[in-house]
């Protein structure tokens, strides 16, 4: 295994249109994530913390810099992965604010779906879909559908189905938004068990105050620029 961080994000910048109307949402921007880490970004709107999240999940090209996963230099003036789809699937796992469940798939099938995309056998999908849930304490859901699910319960399958294919990057955009304290606590203990048990790099974005303490780290954006690194 590599001891390059699995994330290095360097001199990122990110242009928006062109001439006057420009827009540099991501200036320089230097990040590094390593395995087990747990990374919060914060940041007012506007700042580039979708746009930098974006950019790392190889959604979204970037204008300058050089992105590296795993050590392996993803982006420096042009991809060099043939199949981005694949590498997201495969290498990267998303979790966002509100879970996106399919809603006409029961729990298990929601994260067995992520599996078979990339390829597992159905059966074998359910059975570690069932493990994931059972591992992120909502197991006893497996047979749910979503409208039947709490909030908490159905952001913790979503982070089930983030790491069906262990992903060893994980970028979440504020998870635990809509979630209460208590909610939002285990939430964030789950992330921090899944960065060490997996040796997974997470990387957070939110405005949520009452989780700053369970970070290893908090980055601010400001105007595109990393501001402070506390
Ligand atoms: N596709 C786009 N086209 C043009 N401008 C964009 C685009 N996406 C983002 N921007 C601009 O880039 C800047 C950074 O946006 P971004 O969404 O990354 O901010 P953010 O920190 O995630 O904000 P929020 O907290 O409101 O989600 C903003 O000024 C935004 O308007």
């Amino acid at each position: 295994m590599s001891t390059a961080p699995l994330v290095r994000v360097e001199g990122i910048t990110r242009i928006f249109g062109t001439g006057d109307a420009a827009l540099r949402a991501l200036d320089g921007v230097d990040l590094d994530v390593a395995a087990g880490e747990v990374v919060g970004l914060r940041g007012p709107s506007g700042s580039g913390k979708s746009t930098l999240l974006n950019i790392i999940a190889c959604i979204l090209e970037p204008s300058d810099g050089r992105l590296s996963l795993d050590g392996q230099v993803v982006w420096d003036g042009r991809y060099h992965v043939a199949d981005l789809r694949r590498l997201r699937r495969e290498r990267i796992g998303f979790i966002f604010q509100f879970h996106n469940l399919l809603p006409f798939l029961d729990a298990t099938d929601n994260v067995a779906l992520a599996m078979t995309l990339a390829g597992t056998e159905p059966a074998a999908a359910r059975q570690r879909a069932r493990e994931l849930l059972d591992y992120l304490q909502v197991g006893r859901r497996a047979g749910a559908m979503p409208a039947r699910l709490s909030g908490g319960e159905a952001q913790r399958v979503a982070i089930a189905r983030a790491l069906a294919n262990h992903p060893r990057v994980i970028l979440a955009d504020e998870p635990t938004a809509a979630l209460d304290s208590e909610r939002a606590r285990v939430v964030m203990d789950l992330l921090r068990r899944v960065a060490q048990e997996q040796q997974a790099a997470i990387l957070v974005v939110t405005h949520d105050e009452k989780i700053f303490d369970r970070f290893d780290r908090m980055v601010a954006l400001r105007d595109g620029r990393i501001e402070a690194i506390g």
